[in-house]
């Protein structure tokens, strides 16, 4: 890969370039053009030219990019060598509504939900989904156990900041916070945030726009 830093853009799109080319191998698809990559996801062809430059040499000008390849190729690049293995800390609600989605049950070769978490004795022990709901106390040996690397973080805002530190303390390096409070770490763990009020937001605003008001 090119050293050059790579655009916050560039990486919000790696995962919908990935969705695409697995649906189109899914589809039986072998080769495709930057034409049809950017008239499906409505990307122009100089932005995903330029994002794929980032990788170095994707596909051959006039020929264009192989379907099988592209979909090792980002899959490798979002996801690395192992699988990850995904934790919901907080089977309230939302957690034990992720747990029963399992990611739709679309990305399972690269990642994977594996256990939930809970203080709560009424949820502790029940099966929801495929997973089990452990006692909070079990977080460090089970995901040493089974080798768990991100924690999807839904508990109420007050107890964030304390769940965060176990997590941290578990050895997990990336949180997916939908909890809402700011959370930050030590170096090395990565938190992103989730927030469906601001996606509304932008709906709205990209809605004004469109109307042209
Ligand atoms: N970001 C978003 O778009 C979005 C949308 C909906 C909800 N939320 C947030 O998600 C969080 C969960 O919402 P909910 O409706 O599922 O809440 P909920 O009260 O139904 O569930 C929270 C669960 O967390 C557990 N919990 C509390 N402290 C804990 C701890 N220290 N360790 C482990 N588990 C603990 C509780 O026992 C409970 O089961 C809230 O912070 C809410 O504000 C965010």
């Amino acid at each position: 890969m090119s050293d050059r830093i790579i655009p916050e853009a560039t990486k919000r799109r790696m995962p919908i370039y990935y969705k695409y080319f697995k649906s189109q191998q899914e589809a039986g698809t072998k080769r495709v053009s930057s034409k049809s990559i950017s008239d499906s996801l409505d990307i122009d062809s100089a932005t995903i030219r330029r994002d794929f430059s980032y990788f170095g040499e994707l596909g051959r000008k006039g020929y264009g990019y192989n379907i099988d390849s592209l979909v090792d190729f980002f899959s490798e690049q979002i996801f690395g060598k192992t699988v990850k293995k995904v934790a919901i800390i907080g089977v309230g609600n939302l957690g034990s509504a992720l747990l029963r989605y399992n990611f739709g049950g679309n990305v399972s070769n690269s990642m994977q939900l594996v256990a939930g978490f809970d203080i709560d004795e009424t949820v502790i022990g029940k099966t929801i989904g495929n997973c089990v709901v452990y006692n909070m106390d079990e977080l460090n040996h089970i995901v040493k156990e089974k080798n768990i690397n991100i924690a999807i973080l839904t508990v109420p805002k007050e107890s964030a900041e304390e769940a965060k530190i176990a997590i941290e303390n578990a050895g997990i390096h990336g949180i997916m916070n939908f909890a809402p409070v700011k959370l930050t770490g030590h170096e090395g763990l990565v938190i992103h945030d989730v927030d469906i009020t601001l996606e509304l937001q932008s709906l709205c605003f990209n809605m004004k726009l469109s109307r042209g008001e």
